[in-house]
């Protein structure tokens, strides 16, 4: 039945308002709103040069041929929590570039440069959110901070990986990032999925918080898949998006409610049942979360453990994750910050990072 068109009187008039007349607006909702550059806009400013856009399509390509089983070196995400400190984030990738040089004959190593942090309550969500960690809420500088912090994060070479949290973020730093994570608190998400299918990138589904796989499954199935949604075209304007779909996903098994799922059997069943659903049955393990019930220490044997799984005949295990920084541990926000500990989830520390790889 075709429903009549409501007739709005200039509706794109109405629509859209000058950005001084959006800078602060409390609505009458519960809501207020500032305006944001479009994502043309910060990217005309801070623009991906050809080297290291061809860079970032190398990179990606390079993860594709591990996932497809054509390159058989380890894939190894790893690097902070979460970056707070852009100057602490970039040291740490010049020791990891060099890391990365040494074993790149066994692993591709990518640095986890993780800007969106997703909560289980409340708490830091990022970066990109909240670079002054004031709670205040600053995206307009969260975005510029961390586009500059990925074109540095870039140019030392490392392939970056982050967290897709907000739908619309990739818009903005997308072209920078080689491989993506769907959380474990959003994997089961329609948006999240129709977002991966639309990425040019490598995705990994963490399985869920409780520990299951079916939602991640789904979620690769779905990803594979074309969908129509609504969205932000990069100049800013809202646009329907018609995705191609994604095949380049994979699992990420990451243990949930405190049940570790690192182990040949938990492997094992999940391949088996990738193979069964028709999905690449290639998995990465997340060695921290719950699989290390956040105890960072426990990354290393986790680690070493799935690598003997690996060499003892287990060529679905793609990769591995791990949560690393230059100082070990973590450490509550306040005044005194210990430069290089993560204020998130604990991480290995420089020194056992650097032992830990080269004993892989
Ligand atoms: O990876 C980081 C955390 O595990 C994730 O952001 C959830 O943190 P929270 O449970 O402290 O909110
Ligand atoms: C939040 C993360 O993981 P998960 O979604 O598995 O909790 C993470 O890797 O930072």
């Amino acid at each position: 039945m075709n429903m009549p068109l409501i007739a709005v009187e200039n509706p794109i008039e109405n629509a859209v308002k000058s950005d001084a007349e959006h800078a602060v607006k409390i609505t009458p909702a519960r809501r207020r709103e500032v305006a944001l550059p479009t994502p043309d806009q910060l990217r005309g400013n801070f623009p991906l040069v050809a080297k290291l856009e061809a860079q970032v399509e190398h990179q990606r390509q390079a993860i594709r041929n591990i996932l497809n089983g054509a390159d058989d070196r380890l894939l190894v995400v790893i690097g902070p929590c979460s970056i707070h400190d852009e100057v602490a984030a970039l040291e740490y990738a010049q020791r990891l570039k060099q890391l990365a040089a040494e074993v790149s004959d066994r692993m591709l190593i990518v640095m986890r440069a993780y800007l969106e942090k997703p909560r289980t309550t409340v708490g830091w969500k990022g970066l990109l959110y909240d670079p002054e960690r004031n709670g205040q809420g600053d995206l307009h500088q969260g975005l510029v901070r961390s586009r500059q912090l990925l074109l540095n994060l870039a140019a030392t070479g490392l392939p970056l990986a982050t967290e897709a949290l907000s739908p619309f973020a990739m818009d903005y730093l997308g072209d920078l990032v080689s491989w993506t994570a769907i959380g474990a608190r959003t994997t089961e998400s329609q948006l999240h999925r129709e977002m991966a299918s639309g990425l040019p990138m490598p995705v990994g589904f963490k399985n869920g918080t409780d520990g299951g796989i079916a939602a991640a499954t789904n979620a690769m199935k779905s990803a594979a898949h074309g969908h129509h949604h609504p969205g932000l075209s990069a100049r800013g304007t809202p646009v329907m998006i018609s995705t191609e779909g994604n095949a380049d996903t994979h699992l990420v098994l990451r243990g949930g409610r405190g049940i570790t799922n690192y182990d040949s059997h938990s492997i094992a069943r999940a391949t088996h049942a990738l193979q069964q659903a028709g999905l690449n049955p290639a998995v990465m393990v997340d060695c921290s979360h719950d699989n290390a019930c956040k105890q960072h220490e426990r990354q290393q044997e986790i680690a070493r453990d799935v690598v003997a799984q690996r060499r003892a005949g287990n060529r679905h295990i793609c990769g591995l994750m791990l949560e690393s920084f230059l100082q070990p541990g973590r450490q509550n926000d306040g005044a005194d910050l210990q430069y290089g500990c993560s204020i998130t989830d604990p991480c290995l520390g420089w020194e056992q990072t650097e032992a830990l790889i080269r004993s892989l």
